[in-house]
């Protein structure tokens, strides 16, 4: 059905169901001039916003609404794991082009509601309008952290240990794919893709890494010399990174090799893989380690003087300087 038809009042009406999963600390959710929200005491109020566009962030033709709904709330999640935190509640805002139908906003809140059901996370409100041009999903994450908790992006020392969770390059790669139209629904890069369309966001891994006395952190939306790059300022240290114990899949090395690219390459500066990058001094890394994260932990360098710089170490010894190359909006 054309959107046109149902208006905008019966469109919220139909998003509006299946929306609080933890209703402990909603007052008031969809329906009224703003949503209520009860705090959790003692915890600081964690707040991040992130906006997708048509055709910078997905294309419609390679991605369904529902991976583009699960996505969309992903990507917000990832923050608020990249503060330590445990997300809340999400504000959701889309500007709909008129050649959109009622069925795909409805599977594209489907989506939405499934990644919040799996992390407890409530759709507390939003906004619905027109657009001329191109589909906008704008989503707002709250989550809340102990204050001993937090992690910024401005603690890491130097001695600490530069620490990464899962694979990296997966995501950037999948999206080489979906551009080439190289990838089979059940072929061997398929989990490239799901990677890509469906990131799912450490926030476990987040919240534990936190409470192991990590020193800052950071997520990994641009590529890891960015995220990296971003840690050492805020820092005022440099790092030192080495290639070889960046942690790279099987699929993402065997796609590289057949798109003639270097797996690397998309680690460090293809994006969008929503993995942790965090600095741990090696005594509480000892300990962290020990512990079940629901992902695997690699030590991919150390944290150095901030006159080094942040710098790549290759196979051969060779040092460059690792430059905050990842995506960036306005110079691609
Ligand atoms: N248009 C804006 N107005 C105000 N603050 C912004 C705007 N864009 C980005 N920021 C802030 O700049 C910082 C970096 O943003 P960004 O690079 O998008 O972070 P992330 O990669 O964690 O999503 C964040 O604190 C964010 O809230
Ligand atoms: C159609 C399409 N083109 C390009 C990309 C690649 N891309 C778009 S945005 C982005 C970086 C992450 O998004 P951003 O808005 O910078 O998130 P933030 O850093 O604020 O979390 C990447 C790698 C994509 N996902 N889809
Ligand atoms: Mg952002
Ligand atoms: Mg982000
Ligand atoms: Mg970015």
């Amino acid at each position: 059905m054309e959107i046109k038809k149902l208006g905008e009042f019966a469109l919220i009406d139909l998003i509006k169901v299946d929306t609080i999963h933890n209703k402990e600390n909603v007052v008031i959710g969809i329906g009224d001039d703003a949503a209520a929200l009860i705090p959790a005491p003692h915890h600081l109020q964690l707040v991040t916003t992130d906006m997708l566009v048509e055709m910078v962030h997905f294309d419609l033709s390679t991605t369904s609404a529902w991976q583009l709904g699960y996505k969309s709330i992903a990507v917000n999640l990832s923050d608020i794991a990249a503060m330590g935190g445990q997300p809340t509640h999400v504000v959701i805002s889309i500007a709909l082009p008129s050649y959109l139908s009622v069925d795909f906003v409805v599977s594209l809140y489907e989506g939405m509601k499934e990644i919040c059901h799996e992390f407890g996370v409530n759709i507390v409100g939003g906004d619905t309008v027109s657009s001329p041009n191109g589909l906008v999903i704008n989503v707002t994450a709250m989550g809340e952290v102990d204050p001993k908790k937090l992690q910024r992006r401005s603690g890491a020392g130097v001695g600490d240990l530069v620490v990464v969770t899962g694979a990296l390059g997966d995501s950037g790669c999948g999206l080489e794919l979906l551009q080439q139209g190289k990838w089979t629904e059940h072929g061997f890069f398929q989990p490239l893709v799901t990677r890509h369309v469906t990131p799912r966001p450490q926030v476990t891994a987040g919240a534990m890494i936190a409470s192991s006395g990590s020193t800052s952190m950071n997520d990994i939306s641009d590529g890891l010399a960015s995220e990296a790059n971003e840690i050492a300022r805020a820092s005022h240290v440099g790092m030192r990174i080495y290639a070889e114990m960046i942690p790279l899949s099987a699929e993402v090395c065997a796609a590289a090799r057949a798109l003639g690219k270097d797996g690397l390459e998309y680690a460090l500066y293809g994006g969008e893989d929503y993995q942790l990058v965090f600095t741990i001094p090696p005594q509480q890394f000892s300990l962290l380690s020990q512990a079940d994260l629901g992902t695997k932990l690699t030590v991919i360098g150390e944290v150095i003087e901030e006159r080094h710089g942040v710098l790549l170490v290759d196979e051969d010894g060779a040092e460059s300087l690792l430059e905050p190359k990842g995506y960036n909006h306005f110079r691609q």
